[in-house]
């Protein structure tokens, strides 16, 4: 089998006892697969939760704490707590682990992200297990959306992942919540996240998770657009990562066989290549791209920066200042300045250009940090 590159996702209803506290045994069991993971040769990043669960009770809680600052002591206290116990269990493997805490908004900040990118590649060759979590002291909207879910699906972009596992406790997406619908049916494959699927998930879920299937969701779409396939499912019992690797998972897998396809260019765009300019949308134009699946048109440009032709590729931002993406261009930016905030039409009887879109939305990427609040409107 080829050898993977493979992001982890555990999340707090797979870390946690039945009182809501970190469970030693879980913790024991997900590094157990993981190290199997790696004697096959795979490269395994983790993304863990479990911060919150695993501090709140000396901080004297009764049980996880409802507050945002109650929870962001908890996981102050929780964090050391957590990766000292995922040192114990690795290092019984005679692997070393290290410790990322990031929030989403280090995505949009291209020196905090090439740093992310270079660390983790060190890590990597070095045989180091990467534990990354959102830094949650900072973070501002992390425990309130469950976003370990959207970093999961951005680290796996940053770092060219293969496949990004999400680990929960539902054992994959099912047509309603299972909780609320026990005759709910599941999905074993998903091509791509449609409206209609994205509908099916809802914010409901665990008592210690965050965000229910819908986080989930919304960042296998974001992971799927950046070329990485996605498994959600429970990774418990016979389960294991290797199966689910080998397509033998019980949960949904997401995804189609082109993705490999898509997820050269895509990542070029994304990752590889060096940007040669920068524009400013407006608010409908950035719906449309990240929501809508359109491409970019001259109507929506308000701002051109730099010096690019067509080709290149360039760093597309929302009005207020928000990394949203990249993308290749088909304009140079000196005809994008002659057309910008104009119709379609406009630009066809001004310029003599081979694709009217300025960005397709094939040669999209989306990178920004607004997802949910775009997909959300
Ligand atoms: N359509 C759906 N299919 C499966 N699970 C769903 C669906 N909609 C909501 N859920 C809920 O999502 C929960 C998992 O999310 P969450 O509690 O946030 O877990 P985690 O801590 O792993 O991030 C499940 O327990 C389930 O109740
Ligand atoms: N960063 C937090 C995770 C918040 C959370 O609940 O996330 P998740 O369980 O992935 O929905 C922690 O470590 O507790």
């Amino acid at each position: 089998m080829k050898k993977q590159r493979v992001v982890v996702k555990i999340g707090s209803s797979s870390l946690t006892n039945s009182h809501g506290g970190l469970s030693q045994d879980k913790l024991n069991k997900h590094v157990k697969a993981i190290v199997a993971l790696r004697k096959q040769g795979h490269e395994v990043l983790l993304v863990s939760s479990g911060a919150v669960a695993t501090g709140f009770t000396l901080l004297g809680y009764p049980s996880r704490p409802a507050t945002i600052e109650g929870k962001q002591a908890a996981a102050a206290v929780g964090q050391g707590l957590l990766i000292q116990a995922y040192n114990d269990a690795f290092s019984k493997y005679g692997l070393a682990v290290a410790q990322i805490l990031i929030t989403r908004i280090d995505f949009s900040k291209r020196q905090q992200y090439n740093n992310v990118y270079n660390t983790l590649s060190v890590l990597l060759k070095r045989g180091i297990i990467p534990i990354i979590n959102e830094n949650d002291t900072v973070a501002i909207d992390e425990l309130t959306f469950g976003d370990n879910d959207m970093l999961s699906a951005l680290v796996a972009g940053l770092i060219h992942a293969d496949t990004l596992v999400i680990l929960t406790d539902a054992d994959g997406l099912y047509d309603s919540d299972p909780r609320v619908h026990p005759h709910a049916k599941k999905f074993k494959q998903v091509d791509e996240i449609t409206p209609e699927i994205e509908a099916l998930a809802t914010a409901s879920g665990s008592s210690v998770g965050t965000g229910g299937m819908k986080s989930k969701i919304l960042a296998t779409k974001l992971a799927l657009s950046l070329g990485v396939h996605v498994f959600i499912g429970t990774g418990n019992g016979k389960e294991t990562l290797t199966d689910i690797l080998e397509g033998k998972g019980k949960g949904t897998y997401f995804g189609h066989s082109l993705l490999s396809t898509l997820k050269s260019k895509k990542q070029w765009i994304a990752f590889h290549s060096d940007t040669n300019g920068q524009i400013i949308i407006d608010e409908g134009a950035a719906f449309a791209l990240i929501h809508g699946g359109k491409s970019l048109l001259p109507a929506g440009v308000t701002y051109v920066d730099g010096n690019f032709l067509p080709g290149e590729v360039v760093e597309v931002y929302s009005i207020d200042g928000h990394l949203l993406g990249k993308g290749l261009i088909n304009y140079s930016s000196a005809q994008l300045k002659e057309v910008q905030g104009n119709s379609t039409e406009y630009a066809k009887n001004h310029l003599d250009i081979e694709r009217i879109e300025v960005i397709h939305r094939d040669d999209w990427v989306a990178l920004q940090e607004k997802i949910q609040e775009v997909v959300t409107k």
